[in-house]
């Protein structure tokens, strides 16, 4: 399988396009980038963007910030950018007391344009999409692919159209795609099956399809992990031991990845520091937990699948084939976490000053789990990834937080409620 974390760079085929070009990741079969329009190999298998030159840490240097500081990594060195990227890594040391690590970050992806990771790969699909000179964009989406992709198209002053679950969406997510003038479809069905059509309508050459099956997406994605590493070890020395994340689709697990072994195969990383890649489902909707438990090699697809945490409401992740090596090709794991323990560690991040939607804190319901089974060690540097903000989802953190409490229009009266003299 190519996808070893110490595979050597591949030589650039007669197809590639200034060092790029695309690769089936189970056949090796290649493809000129930018020539046509193609989301998969043969047989459906994934195809992802390769390199002839990986980038190495010195490459970013006086790059400036966000995604584009790591344009030695990307396919091109600008893209639609609002601009995203360079998010926080927060302290939470009353959370890293309670959960018995010897480091806690969190990677606050919700403070990016549109309040999710999801922009760092729209900025690289929609430069992609101008490239290729298409018309219409489109994605299936549980909320945060539309909010990105509605935003980043109208910057880049296409159409878009988005496929919702219907009544399955947070108002907030749907509210961005209205304001940003996307065409909302809502299906009467769950978002692999708006997945499944907007997949026919990409085949049929209706719309250009920016889900995280467009490798070009996840390239985006990868400066997640970059921009990990590079803060980590500027705070503290060293790279974190272990990266825990929310898993939905395995976007983000698979383009981590592919940063880490990018930059092992230039020599930057050495492979023993590379984070383990440790990914968080809700128990209603975990079809990679399962594949992991049981060492499957790809995915089985749930077709019922239930979550508070409505963005990974996902039964068959359609990245598990780069996701699944991922995780394991660095020791990581993967684990489900109840409701109820999501909307605990909302609380949690909450009271350190970290509003997050509730799929952002399965992340940190994953690692306190892990860390009580024991999987995860007291002295271990951890970076959980909290992918999108608090306000995405109003109606879940009205439910999780305090309750307003009416009284009377009267200062004594309100003096007497709190309580004080
Ligand atoms: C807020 C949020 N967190 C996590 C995920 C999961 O990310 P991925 O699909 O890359 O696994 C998604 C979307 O899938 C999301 O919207
Ligand atoms: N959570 C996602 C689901 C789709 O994921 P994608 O990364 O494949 O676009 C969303 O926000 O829609």
């Amino acid at each position: 399988m190519s996808l070893e974390l110490t595979a050597p760079t591949p030589e650039a085929p007669d197809v590639a396009e200034d060092g790029v070009w695309l690769a089936d990741i189970e056949t090796g079969e290649t493809y000129a980038p930018f020539d046509e329009i193609r989301y998969t190999g043969a047989d459906g298998n994934l195809l992802e963007v390769r390199y002839a030159d990986p980038p190495t840490f010195e490459d970013f240097r006086g790059q400036g910030r966000g995604v584009w500081r790591y344009h030695a990594a990307l396919p091109f060195d600008e893209g639609v950018s609002l601009p995203e990227g360079a998010t926080p890594l927060h302290r939470a040391p009353r959370l890293r007391e309670t959960v018995g690590v010897r480091s806690l970050r969190i990677k606050h992806e919700g403070m990016n344009p549109t309040g999710s990771f999801k922009d760092r790969g729209m900025t690289v699909g929609v430069r992609v999409a101008q490239k290729l000179g298409v018309g219409r964009l489109a994605c299936a989406s549980t909320g945060n692919t539309s909010a990105a992709l509605a935003a980043y198209g109208a910057r880049g002053g296409m159409q878009t159209l988005v496929l919702l679950p219907a009544g399955k969406v947070a108002a907030g997510k749907v509210a961005q795609a209205a304001l940003h003038d996307a065409r909302i479809l809502e299906v009467d069905g769950n978002f692999d099956n708006c997945l499944d059509i907007v997949q026919d309508l990409a085949q049929r050459g209706e719309v250009y399809l920016l889900n995280s099956l467009n490798p070009f997406r996840l390239e985006g994605q990868k400066t997640i992990g970059l921009e990990i590493l590079e803060e980590f070890r500027e705070d503290n020395g060293r790279f974190p031991d272990r990266i825990v994340l929310p898993v939905g689709n395995a976007g983000n697990t698979s383009a981590l990845y592919k940063a880490f072994r990018e930059l092992v195969q230039s020599g930057a990383l050495d492979p023993a520091e590379v984070p383990k890649l440790t990914g968080v489902q809700a128990a209603g909707s975990a079809p990679m937990v399962e594949a992991i438990e049981h060492g499957w090699p790809d995915t089985e697809r749930w077709n019922e699948v239930e979550t508070i945490a409505t963005a990974i409401r996902i039964g068959n992740p359609v990245n598990a084939p780069k996701a699944l090596p991922g995780i394991r090709g660095t020791g990581g794991t993967a684990v489900a976490v109840e409701d109820d323990a999501i909307t605990e560690a909302q609380r949690d991040l909450a009271k350190e000053g970290i509003g997050v939607e509730p799929a952002s804190a399965a992340s940190v319901a994953g690692l306190k789990k892990l860390r009580e089974k024991g999987v995860v060690g007291s002295e271990e540097d951890v970076v959980c990834l909290t992918t999108g903000h608090l306000l995405k989802d109003p109606d879940a953190a009205y439910e999780a937080g305090n309750k307003p409490e009416p009284v009377p229009n009267d200062p004594g009266a309100v003096l007497e409620h709190i309580g004080a003299q």
